[in-house]
């Protein structure tokens, strides 16, 4: 596992190798499948930014797993994810400039992961769109996690991302949502500074 702190501001953390491939590739296929999803339940919403839909934890254990990796590596201690969204894309598709600021049951989305489930041949990458290239080109087991808030409480405009086009081969990936109390998030970020400041791994 290797893990580095791509930018301060906004904060951006990058952790390669994260799971078991065996796991990697169990995960990958169920949520490719459509015939298991309709068999949980999962309704699916398809329109131009791909196939979409939310997942509960409890029909695949090995997202919860990857969960607690992630507040263990990122410090969060609090901080609840709400739901794990997929994204599935093809060539054409992608998600325009957006932050992830928004308010739920008096939470806030403070940090957003994205876990990328296989590589993409061409584009699809996650790009900061206000903060002059950078981009992140999915690669599969890899995983990058932000802050949307700054220690103030302000929303960082700088978190502002996109998912550039696919042109070739598809991306698949599991997004992680954590809301909690605005707090939280000075105390992440002096985690993140004070363990990832240098590469290590
Ligand atoms: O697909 C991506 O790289 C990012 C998706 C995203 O930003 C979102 O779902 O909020
Ligand atoms: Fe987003």
């Amino acid at each position: 596992m290797n893990i580095s702190l791509l930018t301060s501001s906004p904060l951006i953390v990058e952790i390669e190798d994260l799971l078991d491939q065996g796991v990697l590739t169990e995960i990958s296929l169920k949520l490719k499948n459509r015939h298991w999803l309709a068999q949980q339940g999962v309704p699916v919403k398809l329109d131009e930014t791909g196939l979409s839909f939310e997942l509960r934890k409890d029909v695949m254990p090995p997202l919860t797993h990857l969960e607690n990796k992630i507040k263990e590596k990122t410090g969060i201690t609090s901080a609840k994810t709400s739901s794990i969204r997929i994204r599935h894309y093809h060539p054409g598709q992608g998600h325009p400039p957006h932050c992830d600021h928004y308010e739920l049951n008096d939470e806030y989305l403070l940090f957003t992961a994205v876990f990328f489930l296989c590589d993409t041949e061409e584009g699809g990458a996650t790009s900061f769109t206000k903060s002059d290239g950078i981009k992140i080109v999915p690669k599969r087991n890899k995983l990058i996690f932000w802050l949307n808030y700054l220690d103030d409480g302000n929303e960082d405009l700088l978190s502002e991302h996109e998912a550039e086009t696919v042109k070739d081969g598809e991306k698949l990936i599991a997004i992680y949502l954590f809301y909690g109390e605005k707090s939280e998030t000075s105390s992440v970020r002096h985690f993140l500074l004070e363990n990832y400041s240098t590469e290590e791994s």
